[in-house]
């Protein structure tokens, strides 16, 4: 089922056809994926090329502008949730050296009288650039339905209800992450490099159209397989909170952003990941159905919204 972007490739025009047959297939397809490489690269997503376009114009405008504009929207104390985190804050767990990068964080935008909008940051509006938040607004919202329709296959993969995730991501925690490499030109820190090995903390990542190759995930023979940059198609992967709910049947898979060759040197690279987050009141208790004398209980019971700050003071967004 390999394809020649290295992971397999679905396509959720059939789980929405409302064949059968063809919504089955689909669920066998990502489900067995999702317990082998734990990366899919999926078509017919949803999520239209003119907002996708619209929504680099912007990004690429807005990381074109002077440090001095963009440290405007480096909003203190709220630990990069929401707008700019300037390039070298982040790094893999583990790792001292900065990853390559500059990103911007859009969270949930809370549209009926949940309480919950309470505990969000707002969303950052850039002055300079009035098209900005909507777009962002927009790209959220495609992508929370996009996932939300992934989550109920991967529901019915593991014999829950087809809404089990619906209550838990209703007003969830997500971040869309506009995310800018720049051109490497001068010195770098040693072992420094675009985004250093991880896994994602949430329950599914949607990315969408990696401007360059560079996206490396590490298969499980430990070999690094390029995930190239395809048209028409978003790649999806499970994160760390999926993982620990289904006590690792489903794998939260290691990956990386390469820096580019040295004729690509001084090429910026861009991307768009997409990271669903249920509500942080949602248990990750391990699935007792993922229980068994083989598979003996891998984590700890923990929220969502306590695992999240353990796992965002270990990649230093949060002191
Ligand atoms: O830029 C990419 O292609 C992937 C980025 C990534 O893995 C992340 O931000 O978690
Ligand atoms: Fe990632």
């Amino acid at each position: 089922m390999s394809n020649p972007q290295g992971i397999p490739s679905v396509d959720l025009s059939e789980f929405l056809s409302g064949d059968e047959k063809q919504q089955q297939n689909f669920i066998n397809k990502l489900g067995s994926a999702y317990e082998d490489i734990g990366f899919v690269a999926v078509k017919n997503h949803g999520i239209s090329q003119d907002l996708i376009d619209h929504l680099y114009a912007q990004m690429k405008e807005f990381f074109g502008q002077d440090e001095k504009v963009k440290n405007k929207y480096n909003i203190p104390g709220i630990g990069g949730q929401r707008g700019y985190t300037p390039f070298g804050t982040e790094h893999a767990k583990g790792k001292t050296a900065g990853d390559l990068k500059e990103f911007w964080h859009f969270g949930q935008f809370v549209e009926d009288n949940d309480p919950i909008g309470e505990q969000y940051p707002e969303n950052v509006n850039v002055e300079e650039q009035p098209e900005f938040l909507k777009v962002g607004r927009q790209a959220y919202k495609a992508f929370e339905d996009a996932g939300r329709h992934l989550l109920r296959a991967i529901a019915l993969h593991l014999g829950l209800e087809e809404t089990y995730f619906n209550e838990h991501i209703h007003n969830g925690n997500s971040i869309l992450r506009p995310i800018h490499y720049p051109p490497i030109t001068g010195e770098i820190e040693e072992g420094a490099v675009r985004a250093g090995e991880h896994e994602d903390i949430n329950l599914i990542t949607l990315l969408v159209g990696a401007s360059a190759d560079g996206l490396q995930v590490l298969n499980k023979q430990n070999e690094w397989v390029s995930v190239t940059a395809i048209q028409d198609h978003i790649v999806v992967n499970v994160g760390d909170m999926l993982q620990r709910l289904t006590n690792n049947k489903l794998k939260s898979t290691t990956h990386r952003v390469i820096n580019p060759s040295k004729e690509n040197l001084g090429t910026s690279r861009y991307s768009v990941p997409f990271f669903l987050h249920p509500r942080s009141e949602m248990r990750l208790d391990c699935l007792a159905s993922c229980i068994d004398a083989d598979h003996p209980k891998a984590y700890e019971d923990i929220t969502a919204g306590e695992y999240l700050m353990q796992r965002l003071r270990e990649i230093g967004l949060i002191k």
